[in-house]
């Protein structure tokens, strides 16, 4: 079982990038040659929360990540981090200011090492080599890879290459994390060692999460709210429980009759 620590893995990191309490989306709507992914979506994650995102696959949910990390431009709407309108912000810029993700697709260097993944990240954003290895040293004793800080990252295992990318993109501490698809394909033991992970992120960072998950079990038991989506609309949002017994998601997401 991961113990995550109480205390930030790295004291004096520079949390300045942005104070920014809330990253949000309104009227967001998104098109790719006539098919409308994101239709009208408005939404906002808070920074001391997990604010989970769900929907059946084609929901959407990972272009309305791309457009609130900069992959993807909207078509209409707009994106703000606190009073900063970011709907134009190229994706390093949203990485600078303290918006950061992890990729279904993990982007690893397979070729380098985990500690190097983690540095590379860190030097990306500005840090002297010297500061890099110790945020990176910090980060992987946090997360539990401390002891795998020299293997290749593509000899890690699935579930702990999940858990790099989550280590790089918590590194330097960013102010919101989308974390897409985490615990695809771990077992349930594996999910419950994330969910402890992830749960512990706002209070440990200071850093809101916004999480994409299939995983119905993570998902409920660790978000404070939720947001649905089905074909590019929503369809809900509310508490966990809230969220369980309204008709249009099971409906919906759960192909169930209303
Ligand atoms: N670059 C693109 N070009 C054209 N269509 C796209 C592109 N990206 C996504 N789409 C389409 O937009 C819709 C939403 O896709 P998206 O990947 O955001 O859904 P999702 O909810 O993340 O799905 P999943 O749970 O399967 O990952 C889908 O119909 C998808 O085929």
């Amino acid at each position: 079982m991961i113990q995550p620590y109480a205390e930030p893995p790295s004291p004096g990191i520079d949390r300045s990038a942005t104070n920014a309490s809330v990253l949000a989306v309104s009227g967001l709507s998104v098109r790719f040659q006539g098919l409308a992914a994101i239709s009208d979506v408005s939404l906002a994650v808070q920074r001391h929360e997990v604010f989970g995102l769900i929907g059946p696959n084609g929901a959407g949910k990972t272009t309305l990540v791309n457009c609130l990390t900069g992959f993807q431009r909207p078509s209409e709407g707009r994106i703000t981090l606190g009073d900063a309108d970011t709907t134009n912000w190229p994706a390093a810029r949203f990485r600078e200011r303290g918006v950061a993700r992890t990729f279904q697709a993990g982007r690893l260097f397979k070729d380098m090492t985990v500690a190097e993944n983690v540095e590379v990240t860190a030097t990306g954003l500005g840090l002297g080599l010297r500061s890099a290895r110790q945020h990176a040293r910090a980060m992987l004793a946090w997360i539990g890879l401390a002891d795998k800080a020299h293997w290749h990252a593509g000899a890690l295992a699935y579930t702990d290459q999940r858990r790099l990318g989550i280590a790089r993109a918590l590194v330097l501490s960013p102010a919101f994390v989308l974390l897409d698809e985490p615990a695809a394909g771990m077992s349930d033991a594996e999910c419950e060692d994330l969910m402890v992970l992830v749960a512990s992120i706002p209070q440990t960072f200071t850093c809101g999460v916004l999480l994409i998950e299939h995983n119905m079990r993570v998902v409920m038991g660790i978000s404070q709210r939720i947001h649905v989506l089905d074909g590019g609309r929503t369809i809900a949002e509310g508490t966990p429980d809230e969220i369980q017994k309204h008709e249009a998601v099971l409906a919906a997401y759960l192909g169930m009759e209303a």
